[in-house]
């Protein structure tokens, strides 16, 4: 049994109130200036003012003073393709001279390339890859995230993906399992993408829930990847086999995404750069979480997602680096909090509340993670700073200081 006392911090957290966050409340998160952190076995035992936490300190207990520096939770990334090999350096300075994202894709580029290195790489090399992108968002401040699937696109390399998310889990990282078979039509169906629908749905899907390889599905919603029909087929049969449901809805053009993700009541939407009014509107009204990505939408150089009026709307906003090879080469939370100030226009407290607490809820974790609550894991970061904000105004910088996972530091300075 350890007992670790976490003494003088200026604490920022959201609270939680059992569903994600939405509107004004968004701009609500509790903090104290001197603050202090009672740790039991990983798992926060009181958190608050010090002098009252001190009440709570009856035997002894390891003490570390944090000199006054801001404390907020472990960051939650819901949205990640960081199982991959291979970067596409390439690909970025094609797109500097002006090729769009998805005529690379259509020329069998971008995604499909990625799908090449994947698919002739070794379970282990694989998992080394992996784990570098998971070590790299942890020293960031990642301390729970969802990896997908996605560039196996047949039932063997797809499972083999989901073994190595599989075998990260908890080291020390959560990790949620994404299935995301159809992030693109592969080669060998061009001719045929109804043949590769009905793969996706009538095998990977069945044999991936059956496996408990992944907690969700998510869909590529997109112009010339899989339409609004498809991504419906293919959703619902995972919800018939138990599976979460998220859809890339919007990103390029206004296909009806997020006016799907309302209709089927999806867990989360993703993207939602081009999405009409109505859609947004409908999600509203369905309480659909839309998980934001503006380091994505940054580095294809394209306007952000609407998230003002998202949040003016009533939509539950999360955030997240979408880490991947293709888009957005991204593990740092930190640098997506910072564009969602500075690009996006949230407060200092919605942009916390959107990359911790609601993005908890993106992949079900909220109950353990997402906040510095009695009860949840202590998952925590201590930044250089008084505020969070520094993040947004100590620019090219990281600001994060040290990294505890389950009360246990694993990063420091670097
Ligand atoms: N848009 C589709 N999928 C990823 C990119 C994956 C890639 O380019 O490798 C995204 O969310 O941005
Ligand atoms: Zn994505």
């Amino acid at each position: 049994m350890t007992l670790k006392l976490f003494r003088n911090a200026r604490i920022y957290t959201p609270l939680d109130k059992g569903r994600p966050l939405r509107g004004s409340e968004m701009n609500q998160i509790y903090s104290e200036e001197k603050g202090a952190i009672l740790i039991r076995d990983g798992y926060i035992e009181s958190i608050g003012q010090e002098l009252e936490v001190l009440k709570y300190v009856t035997e002894d207990a390891l003490e570390i003073d944090l000199g006054g520096r801001c404390v907020i939770p472990g960051f939650v990334d819901p949205h990640t393709h960081a199982c991959f090999v291979g970067t596409r350096e390439r690909e970025f300075i094609l797109r500097l001279q002006g090729a769009s994202y998805l005529e690379i894709l259509k020329m069998g580029g971008g995604i499909l390339s990625t799908v090449d290195k994947v698919r002739s790489a070794s379970y282990d090399e694989l998992y080394t890859s992996t784990e570098e992108v998971v070590n790299r968002a942890l020293k960031n401040g990642t301390t729970s995230m969802e990896i997908k699937s996605g560039y196996g696109l047949s039932l063997d390399h797809e499972v083999k993906m989901l073994e190595v998310i599989d075998a990260l889990k908890g080291k020390p990282v959560d990790i949620i399992a994404t299935f995301m078979g159809a992030h693109a039509v592969p080669r060998e169906y061009k001719e045929n993408p109804k043949a590769y629908v009905d793969l996706v749905v009538e095998e990977m899907i069945p044999h991936i829930a059956a496996k408990g390889l992944a907690k969700y599905c998510d869909v590529f919603c997109e112009e010339s990847v899989f339409s609004v029909d498809d991504a419906r087929r293919i959703l619902l049969a995972a919800r018939k086999c138990g599976l979460g449901l998220k859809i890339h809805a919007d990103e390029v053009y206004d296909l009806g995404g997020a006016k799907l993700a309302a209709e089927l009541k999806v867990d989360s939407a993703e993207h939602l750069l081009a999405a009409s009014e109505e859609g947004l509107k409908a999600m509203a009204e369905s309480g659909v979480l839309a998980v934001l990505l503006p380091a994505t939408a940054f580095s294809l150089r394209k306007s952000y997602a609407p998230a003002r009026k998202m949040i003016e709307m009533g939509v539950p906003v999360a955030l997240a680096t979408d880490c991947n090879p293709g888009s957005c080469y991204c593990e740092s939370m930190e640098m997506v909090f910072r564009l969602a100030i500075l690009g996006m226009g949230l407060s200092m407290e919605e942009s916390l509340v959107a990359s911790t607490l609601n993005a908890a809820y993106a992949i079900g974790m909220a109950t353990h993670v997402g906040s510095l609550e009695r009860g949840k894991k202590a998952d925590f970061v201590v930044l250089e700073g008084e505020t969070p904000g520094i993040m947004a105004y100590h620019l090219g910088w990281r600001n994060i200081k040290e990294v505890y996972k389950m009360g246990q530091r694993f990063s420091s300075e670097v």
